[in-house]
């Protein structure tokens, strides 16, 4: 099992985040993480990837309990946050060379990886210069780099302009056939072009949790099966 959460709870003061949330994800799984704003999504991949403290639960990464080995779990992991955060006055490539001596990763892999993400034009500029097309295809080079066996991507098109979108998602696809993806989005579109599977939370409880066709059901359109289960 390449990821397990049992009994997963978190609480931010007075409000409960996730509530007791237990999930299994295979290896080799791409996983569409959907949900309204404010349904846990954000937490729940924090929480897997060590960045956010949890009051009550265990998750483990390849068997390993990410609590007890907090180094070794989060070696194995990419994230893409949300927000994306870069360091702006840096040049991508001198980024990338940081990114690369934290995890100790050969520095022959980072022109490979530019070329992976579309980012050969851009290489020489700095950060804060770059299109949010851009930033954001410097964030899944900072999450693919060290090539985690896990990928937990915060909606990895946002702000992209329709080709951009197109060649973001053939390399999610393309990296789905190494790795376990977990893609948090809210365009459904992408989860039916990417997902064999839906994970469906709601006010920190999973409501959902099954194959694509059985999400979509009886509706006409994933769309429609997410407002139904969600609308109330
Ligand atoms: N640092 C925080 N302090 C207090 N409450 C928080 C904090 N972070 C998140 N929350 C609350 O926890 C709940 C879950 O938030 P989370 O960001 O995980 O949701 P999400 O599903 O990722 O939402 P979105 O789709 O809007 O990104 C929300 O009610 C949110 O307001």
């Amino acid at each position: 099992m390449s990821v397990k959460i049992q009994n997963l709870y978190k609480q931010y003061k007075r409000q409960i985040a996730l509530n007791n949330i237990s999930l299994e994800i295979e290896k080799g799984e791409i996983v569409g993480l959907l949900g309204p704003n404010g349904a846990g999504k954000t937490t729940m991949m924090r929480s897997i990837t060590g960045s956010l403290s949890f009051e009550k639960g265990k998750i483990w990464i390849n068997g390993m309990d990410n609590q007890k080995f907090p180094f070794k779990t989060k070696s194995l992991i990419g994230y893409l946050p949300e927000n994306n955060p870069l360091y702006m006055d840096m040049y991508v490539k001198e980024y990338l060379n940081y990114v690369s001596d934290i995890h100790h990763t050969p520095k022959g892999k980072i022109s490979n990886i530019i070329e992976k993400v579309g980012l050969q034009k851009e290489q020489s500029k700095k950060i804060s210069q770059l299109s949010k097309g851009y930033k954001q295809r410097v964030g899944l080079a900072q999450a693919i780099l060290f090539d985690p066996e896990i990928l937990i991507l915060d909606e990895p098109t946002n702000g992209l302009d329709p080709n951009q979108i197109i060649e973001i998602r053939q390399l999610i696809q393309d990296l789905g056939k190494m790795k376990t993806v977990i893609l948090s989005t809210h365009i459904m579109q992408e989860v039916e072009a990417l997902c064999s599977r839906v994970i469906l939370l709601d006010k920190g409880n999973i409501i959902q949790d099954r194959s694509i066709e059985d999400f979509k059901g009886k509706y006409s359109s994933l769309e429609e099966a997410f407002f139904e289960y969600t609308h109330h």
